[in-house]
């Protein structure tokens, strides 16, 4: 579904990816994982064209290229960024059905209805303005208006960042039932969340891929991981 090959992503004197290299396949859920300043979100945002880079990025099979975000979401790759965008004035009714409209001739996996259920404490808000929302309540809409768009990969960044203890346990057993569906790209600091959800992890160190395989492996290597990411893994 992903393919990334040699990525490299520099902020003038700032080195942020190097040579980064990472699959994504058909139905997996796969998630970056790592410290503050990592890497991470420049690697979303270059593989959405958001960021100058060098490297490949192939999608389903075609190169990416230079095109701009909002046409590679009309073919599918979706990206969900930190902070979530939602548009602040509109309900979170109408932000879900602007969702729609990046959907093109994709058929859809998900309705607006189907957000509902996926997350019920949405409906009643469904007339409520976004900026009154919670964190955890606009992170919701923003996964929503991303799934309504019918995404084949759907990118997401730190979905859980900031988030209540209750709303991130919301979130993950979401993305749980969204994996089911539609392939994932997770970028992740909460390393509980990203174990529990990914089938795949890639750990990354100043801006490298340090360790990767799948979740079991790297709970097996916890250690290590620990001293990636500055923070006993096991214990959390
Ligand atoms: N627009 C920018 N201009 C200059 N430097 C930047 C810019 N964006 C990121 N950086 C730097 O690039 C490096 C990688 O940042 P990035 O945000 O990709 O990491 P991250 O792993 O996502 O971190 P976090 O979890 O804190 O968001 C950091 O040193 C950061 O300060």
């Amino acid at each position: 579904m992903l393919d990334v090959k040699n990525l490299s992503v520099n902020y003038d004197a700032i080195t942020a990816v190097v040579d980064l290299s990472l699959t994504v396949g058909d139905g997996e859920c796969v998630a970056l994982l790592g410290p503050n300043g990592a890497g991470k979100t420049s690697t979303l945002k270059a593989i959405s064209n958001l960021v100058a880079h060098d490297g490949t990025v192939e999608f389903a099979g075609t190169p990416v290229g230079r095109t701009a975000a909002d046409r590679l979401a009309r073919t599918g790759l979706v990206h969900v960024p930190e902070g979530r965008r939602l548009f602040a004035e509109l309900t979170v009714h109408e932000n879900l059905q602007v969702g729609c409209t990046a959907r093109g001739k994709r058929t859809p996996t998900y309705s607006v209805d189907d957000i509902y259920q996926l997350f019920p404490q949405l409906q009643a808000l469904r007339g409520t303005r976004c900026w009154s929302l919670s964190g955890g309540e606009q992170q919701m809409v923003a996964i929503g208006r991303a799934l309504v768009a019918a995404p084949r990969l759907l990118m997401l960044d730190e979905p859980s960042l900031g988030l209540s203890p209750r709303n991130v346990g919301v979130v993950a057993e979401a993305l749980t039932r969204i994996k089911t569906t539609t392939s994932v790209l997770l970028v992740e600091q909460n390393t509980r969340v990203a174990l529990e959800v990914a089938d795949r992890l890639y750990v990354m160190a100043e801006g490298r891929v340090r360790m990767q395989g799948t979740s079991q492996e790297i709970e097996d290597r916890s250690g290590l991981l620990d001293a990636y990411l500055g923070q006993r893994v096991a214990a959390s």
